[in-house]
């Protein structure tokens, strides 16, 4: 480090002080940097050539066809509108804006259209002109969504589409569309619908260092992905809230290179002092003029006391990105985050490595109590979309079984499998009962939640041939529900101690176990 530079200054944010630490990079950072590379590459986080070629080609069409369909409307309706250049565009955000999507992945993105245009525009002519084209196809449209939304396929390519209508006759190519001004007179559904884009970009220019966010970003997701804490259906963290915990890991650490910085998130984050809400350091003049725009920002909502870990998005208005968290899904990421802390740590020991980090962990070795949902949908489009809604709703019974006192913890796993066919999904629940509990009747829990799906289920037409079996299983019954390979999947979670756990670990790697924390609380920001 050079001797010019302080080793580390402060940063206030919600008036308490956090030390940010401006070491440089070592030379084994750096080296374990290029090994982070090579296996996240080996976990395929990066898409092919060919496929970064497809989505901005399938982006450019979008633009071109939404100015078109701009221009027309304007055309029509102002006043010698034929020779107005009205603008408009299509905007990308989420993992692809971010530059962090990996192969598969969706593009999410908005339509920003002059004041002209409406939303039934977009659901009407735009939705023609996009069904007419052969390269589109299964097109859903969700017109009264908190969030209104299209989605379709075009040309292979997974395409989210929003819409916000500005205030604004013109919509000038080189806009900048994190000016909270332009949130004024904007109707409620357009400033959601452009807020992903404003987190995104905000989220960009408040890092440090774009790329070195990105690569551990990368990382960080491919972790939570094999280790089961990547879903905010299911109450885990999705895509914007480990961004912005790398981020605010970046802010900490400015000069660190990835390789520290993984290391860093897990440090910073297992030992947060939760409910304490984790925000970015924004310029002060900026966060005060957004408290001064509206009252109704984070933390002043009575509802928004109740939430566990709350994890502020940083763009107005501010919301908390972790609203599904629950008791169990935030026991389950702190300890998955205080275990990968002890790798990260044996990593830059030389006694670990990243693939050790990013293995899959086995899920059904870490509980002997389960409950297991079974979907047959008997036709594969019936399981796509009967699945998520199901897939939405789980995290109700996760809450059912933790009201009662004799759970522990209820860990849904978010990774639904599919053993027999496309058209049958199952879901687990592993379940850790108090030590005083005997016996366990889960009867009412399992009624009541499948009473109120059918409810909710009723009014979403195809649903009435779908078959939902709820029920209790012990581990040594898993085996009625997957096939053997399935179970032995992954690395294994052995209990300390346990004689049993030993003999039912089937030649995977173990797992680190004990008391992770120990460790964690000896080491210091540095
Ligand atoms: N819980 C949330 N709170 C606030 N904004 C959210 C939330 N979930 C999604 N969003 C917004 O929608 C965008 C797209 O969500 P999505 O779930 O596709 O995540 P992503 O960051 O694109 O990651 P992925 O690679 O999983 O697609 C996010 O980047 C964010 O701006
Ligand atoms: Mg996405």
């Amino acid at each position: 480090m050079s001797s010019a530079t302080p080793a580390a200054t402060t940063t206030k944010i919600y008036g308490v002080s956090q030390p940010i630490s401006l070491a440089n990079p070592t030379p084994q950072d750096l080296s374990l940097t290029c090994s982070l590379l090579q296996e996240l590459k080996s976990f395929g986080s990066f898409e092919a050539k060919e496929e970064t070629t497809k989505r901005i080609q399938v982006l450019q069409f979008l633009n071109v066809t939404v100015k078109k369909w701009i221009q027309g409307i304007s055309a029509a309706r102002l006043p010698n509108g034929k020779f107005f250049e009205a603008g408009g565009q299509v905007v990308s955000f989420g993992s692809y804006r971010l530059g962090v999507h990996s192969s598969g992945g969706d593009i999410d993105s908005v339509v920003i259209a002059p004041r002209q245009v409406t939303r039934t525009d977009f659901f009407t002519s735009l939705k023609d002109i996009l069904i007419r084209n052969p390269n589109v196809k299964n097109l859903n449209a969700v017109e009264k969504a908190f969030v209104p939304i299209m989605t379709f396929e075009f040309a292979g390519v997974d395409v989210d589409l929003l819409f916000a209508r500005l205030d604004l006759a013109v919509i000038p190519d080189k806009i900048d569309l994190t000016d909270d001004n332009l949130l004024k007179n904007m109707d409620q559904k357009s400033v959601r619908s452009l807020n992903g884009v404003r987190v995104a970009e905000k989220l960009l220019q408040l890092v440090p260092n774009r790329e070195s966010f990105c690569m551990t970003l990368r990382a960080i997701k491919v972790w939570a992905k094999s280790h089961g804490v990547y879903s905010n259906a299911m109450g885990f963290f999705g895509g914007i809230t480990w961004a912005i915990l790398v981020a605010r890991t970046c802010q900490l650490y400015p000069n660190a290179s990835p390789s520290r910085l993984v290391q860093k998130v897990f440090y910073v984050f297992s030992t947060w002092n939760y409910p304490s809400p984790i925000v970015l350091c924004m310029p002060t003049r900026e966060r005060s003029d957004m408290l001064a725009l509206d009252n109704l920002c984070w933390g002043r909502n009575h509802a928004d006391r109740f939430h566990l870990m709350p994890i502020i998005t940083p763009a107005f208005p501010e919301q908390n990105s972790t609203h599904n968290v629950s008791r169990s899904t935030m026991e389950v990421i702190k300890k998955e985050m205080a275990d990968a802390l002890v790798i990260c740590n044996d990593i830059f020991e030389g006694k670990s490595d990243w693939k050790f980090l990013f293995e899959e962990v086995n899920f059904y070795s870490q509980y002997k109590h389960f409950v297991v949902m079974k979907l047959d949908a008997k036709k594969e489009e019936t399981e796509n979309s009967y699945g998520g809604f199901l897939e939405s709703r789980l995290r109700v019974l996760v809450g059912a079984f933790e009201r009662n006192r004799g759970i522990k913890l209820a860990h849904l796993n978010p990774k639904k499998c599919q053993p027999t066919s496309k058209a049958q999904s199952i879901w687990f629940i592993g379940l850790e009962f108090d030590e005083v509990v005997k016996n366990m009747d889960l009867t009412r829990e399992i009624d009541n939640f499948k009473w109120n799906l059918n409810v909710q289920a009723k009014q979403i037409a195809g649903f009435e041939e779908v078959e939902l079996d709820i029920s209790y299983v012990k581990r040594s019954q898993l085996i009625k529900y997957l096939p053997a390979a399935e179970l032995k999947k992954g690395r294994f979670f052995v209990a300390k101690g346990s004689s049993e756990d030993n003999k039912e670990n089937a030649g995977g790697l173990k797992r680190k176990c004990g008391d992770p924390m120990a460790s964690v609380a000896s080491k210091k920001l540095c």
